[in-house]
């Protein structure tokens, strides 16, 4: 790791947010968390880069628990979280967006919120009922659709959203489950440049609300939003710091960014 890495002990005097140390995941030979070491302090919004192929989503899917580790430990507010399954992650204040979008397209985009609501609240899936019939619970959606500017979209089927809607979705249905520790990957996804801005300013409403891990190739979003950047390449962070640090950084240029790349 390079010299920018993690900052002195007593400037990270809180607990952490999440904390992973040592991380270890390979598929065959392939190893895609190589001793991964990275702390989300609270409230803040750390990103991590690096190029296709590093293993951003392979560590989402271990935070989450839909993937096992090798070797190596998670833990959220202090709390060891390995033993615990993707559900318990959950009640524990972890979601996650995904790369693709995953909803319900035959559903509205109402609906697709109430079921996280009613996930949330500790009803499964299987006894899930309309939310026409809930008032509370067609409530509770829409505070989450208006905090992703979807209000109006509400009785809209997901089939019918623009990409960029889908991913306004996503997040609403991240934030119905009233998460402390989100996990974003590559949400500026897909989008063009006035959503892309929209969901820049979305996030940004959300920081010191909620901590982020942010999954991003979109290095203007990234600049825009980070309080640190860690970088990984090949399944190694080869750097953690701030934004202005991450950008001098040697190793970083060489690796990443490209080196004489004035944009970065
Ligand atoms: N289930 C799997 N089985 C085998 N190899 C996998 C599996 N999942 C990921 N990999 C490999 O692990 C490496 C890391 O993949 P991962 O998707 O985590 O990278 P990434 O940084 O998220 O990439 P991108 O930016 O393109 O989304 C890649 O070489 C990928 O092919």
């Amino acid at each position: 790791m390079s010299a920018v890495a993690e900052k002195a002990p007593e400037q990270a005097a809180a607990t952490p947010s999440l904390a992973v140390r040592g991380l270890v995941k390979s598929f065959g030979g392939l190893i895609a968390s190589d001793h991964i070491d990275l702390t989300v302090r609270p409230g803040e919004i750390h990103a991590l880069i690096g190029p296709n192929g590093a293993g951003k989503t392979t560590l989402i899917s271990q935070l989450m628990g839909e993937l096992t580790p090798d070797a190596g430990t998670i833990e959220v507010e202090g709390q060891s979280i390995d033993a615990l399954s993707t559900a318990s992650r959950v009640e524990r204040g972890l979601a996650r967006t995904f790369q693709i979008t995953c909803l319900l397209p035959d559903y509205t985009v109402r609906d697709n919120v109430a079921v996280a609501v009613q996930v949330r609240q500790g009803h499964s899936f299987r006894f899930w009922k309309p939310v026409a019939k809930d008032e509370a619970l067609r409530r509770q959606a829409e505070t989450y659709l208006a905090a992703t500017g979807l209000a109006e979209r509400a009785d809209e089927l997901v089939a019918n959203l623009s990409h960029g809607e889908q991913k306004q979705l996503e997040l609403a249905v991240a934030l119905a489950t009233e998460p402390r520790l989100l996990l974003l990957d590559e949400p500026m996804a897909g989008l063009g440049h006035a959503e892309s801005l929209q969901m820049i300013e979305m996030l940004r409403g959300l920081k010191n609300q909620v901590s982020m891990l942010l999954v991003e190739h979109d290095m203007d979003a990234v600049f825009a939003l980070a309080d640190r950047i860690s970088v990984l390449v090949y399944g190694r962070i080869i750097a953690s710091g701030t934004v202005d640090e991450i950008r001098d950084d040697p190793d970083v240029r060489t690796a990443y960014l490209g080196e004489g790349d004035a944009g970065c």
